[in-house]
C-alpha cells in the first residue's frame, strides 16, 4: 500500500480530517504481520480497504504489480482475503459454507484439504450437516477461517480471529497459520489486541497510531521495556485521530 488515506465519516467532529493518513507499507516477500493499535484507530477499516470491501480516499494498493484500480474486486479478493471478527455464516449447512467458496469462484472443492484443516482446527467433532447458523461463535470463527484458507489466497487479512476462542483452540489456529505461512508462502496481516499473541505470530508489527502506521521488527519491538512498548501502543489515545 502506498500513501493510503481514509477520511473520517464526519470530518467536522475531529481534530484531523483523516482516520489515517498517507500510510505506506510493503511486503517484499511472504511475511507475518501483527497489526496493533488502540481501539478506534482504524485497524478493521484498514483491513477492509486492503480487501476492497471499503475504498481508500487517497493512495494506491498494489499486489504483484497490479493496482486495485485495474482489477476486478472479486478477483482481488481471491488473492487478498479478509476474515472478519464477527464471522458471517451463509444459509445452509457447515459443508455448504465450506463448498461455497469454490462454487463462487468456479474452482474445484478440495475435500482432502478441507478434512485436514477441520482436524487441525479441532473441529472434527462437528457434524458437517449441521446448520451453520446454529454453530457457536468460536465454531463460526474457525469455519470462516477455513473457508478463506480453501481459496489459497496470497494474503490473509485476519481481524481478531481468535477473540472468541478458548486458549486451546486459539493455539491451534496460531499453529495452523504459522504452518500455512511456512508451507504455502501466504502472508498474513493479523489484527490483535493481545501483545503476547502479536509477539508469537509475527515477524513485523505495524502500529496504527495517531493517523499513521509505524512498522517495527517484532523481535526488536517486543524486546523493548514494557513501559516503552505501552507508550508506543497507547499514544494513539493522546489526542491523535479522535
Ligand atoms: N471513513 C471511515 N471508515 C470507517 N470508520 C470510520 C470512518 N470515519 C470514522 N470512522 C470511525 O473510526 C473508527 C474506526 O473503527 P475500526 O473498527 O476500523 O477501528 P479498530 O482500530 O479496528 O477498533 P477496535 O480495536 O475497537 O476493533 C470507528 O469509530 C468509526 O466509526
Amino acid at each position: 500500500m502506498s500513501n493510503l488515506s481514509k477520511y473520517h465519516w464526519d470530518t467536522g467532529n475531529h481534530a484531523s480530517r483523516y482516520l489515517f493518513s498517507h500510510i505506506s507499507a510493503q511486503l517484499p516477500e511472504p511475511d507475518r504481520i501483527a497489526l496493533i493499535g488502540a481501539s478506534g484507530q482504524g485497524k478493521s477499516t484498514l483491513l477492509r480497504i486492503l480487501a476492497l470491501l471499503d475504498s481508500p480516499d487517497e493512495g494506491d494498493l498494489i499486489v504483484e504489480g497490479v493496482s486495485f484500480k485495474d482489477i476486478n474486486p472479486r478477483q482481488w479478493r481471491m488473492a487478498v482475503t479478509y476474515v472478519a471478527q464477527q464471522a458471517v455464516m451463509l444459509p445452509g449447512s457447515v459443508e455448504d459454507n465450506l463448498r461455497l467458496v469454490s462454487r463462487l469462484h468456479g474452482t474445484p472443492y478440495d475435500s482432502i484439504l478441507a478434512a485436514q484443516l477441520i482436524k487441525q482446527l479441532g473441529l472434527d467433532y462437528l457434524d458437517l450437516g449441521k446448520k451453520a447458523a446454529d454453530c457457536s461463535g468460536g465454531e463460526k470463527q474457525r469455519i470462516s477461517l477455513l473457508r478463506s484458507l480453501l481459496l489459497r489466497p496470497r494474503i490473509l487479512l485476519l481481524d481478531e480471529i481468535t477473540a472468541s476462542l478458548d486458549m486451546n483452540s486459539s493455539q491451534k489456529v496460531e499453529a495452523l497459520l504459522l504452518n500455512w505461512h511456512r508451507e504455502e508462502g501466504t502472508s498474513f496481516v493479523w489484527v490483535t489486541h493481545d501483545l503476547e499473541q502479536a509477539r508469537r505470530i509475527s515477524s513485523r508489527t505495524w502500529i496504527l497510531s495517531q493517523n499513521s502506521l509505524q512498522d517495527h521488527s517484532s523481535d526488536c519491538l517486543f524486546k523493548a521495556p514494557v513501559a516503552e512498548l505501552a507508550r508506543k501502543y497507547i499514544q494513539s489515545t493522546e489526542g491523535g485521530g479522535h
